[in-house]
């Protein structure tokens, strides 16, 4: 989809992430060729982050902080979706449906949501905030749009935290009830774990204790 520039012109960053009593703080640890400031150019691959954890584990609220002290477009899979239902487009009504049970949406369907929008951004630092739920959502991630992500955070958190969180988030979401909850929670260990492990054994994820991160 991007054509590979010759050389390195894209960020290969190694973060350090530090985590005190209260707030993480992230600190660009070295930069070997960086992107020049301000170049937007769509030629050049971006720098993709994959955010994972929980639900409610803070991915969404870390994803803001990061974007807007890094300058990353944040991208969240749930959020398309959810606009998708909204826009009252085909597919909707079984996005909504499978959102609802606490399933996972076909990869296609996410995958061009999300690929749709690196297109449309002038930026090329990007955070994929909750994306890919399964292994089979990162293997047809790498074969459609051709490209492994460069780095992987993963957001830990105990599971009566990522609860009680959920029951107070407040913002009128179909599937923070405590049914639809439970089975995500199942969903989260059964299919996406192991894609956290396949990232931890690629020497790729960064883990974040989430119970030290400031909203
Ligand atoms: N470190 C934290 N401490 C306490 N509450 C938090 C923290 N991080 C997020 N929250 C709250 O928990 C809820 C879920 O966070 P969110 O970022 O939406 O999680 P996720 O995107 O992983 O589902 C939100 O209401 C948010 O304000
Ligand atoms: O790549 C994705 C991301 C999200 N979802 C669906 O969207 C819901 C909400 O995901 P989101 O990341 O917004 O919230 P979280 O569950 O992490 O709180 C999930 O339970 C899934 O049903 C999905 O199917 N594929």
């Amino acid at each position: 989809m991007w054509r590979r520039p010759a050389l390195f012109s894209y960020w290969i960053p190694s973060y350090l992430w530090t985590a005190s009593s209260n707030y993480i703080d992230l600190h660009v640890h070295h930069l070997h060729h960086k992107v020049k400031e301000g170049d937007t150019s769509k030629q050049v691959r971006p720098f993709i982050t994959f955010v994972l954890g929980g639900p409610g584990s803070g991915k969404g609220t870390q994803c803001a902080k990061i974007a807007e002290t890094f300058g990353f477009a944040h991208l969240s899979a749930g959020e398309l979706l959810r606009k998708e239902i909204s826009s009252g487009c085909e597919n909707g009504e079984m996005i909504l449906d499978i959102i609802k049970e606490g399933n996972i949406v076909p990869s296609e369907i996410t995958i061009n949501l999300i690929r749709r929008e690196i297109e449309l951004s002038e930026n090329r630092k990007i955070l994929v905030d909750g994306f890919p739920r399964t292994n089979e959502n990162r293997i047809a991630f790498e074969s459609i749009i051709g490209v492994e992500p460069d780095l992987v955070i993963f957001f830990d958190c105990p599971e009566e935290e990522m609860v009680k969180r959920l029951l107070s988030r407040n913002q009128g979401r179909i599937d923070d009830n405590i049914e639809t909850i439970k089975k995500r929670l199942e969903v989260f260990d059964k299919l996406n774990l192991p894609v956290i492990n396949y990232y931890s054994s690629k020497g790729k994820l960064q883990k974040v204790l989430s119970i030290y991160c400031s909203v």
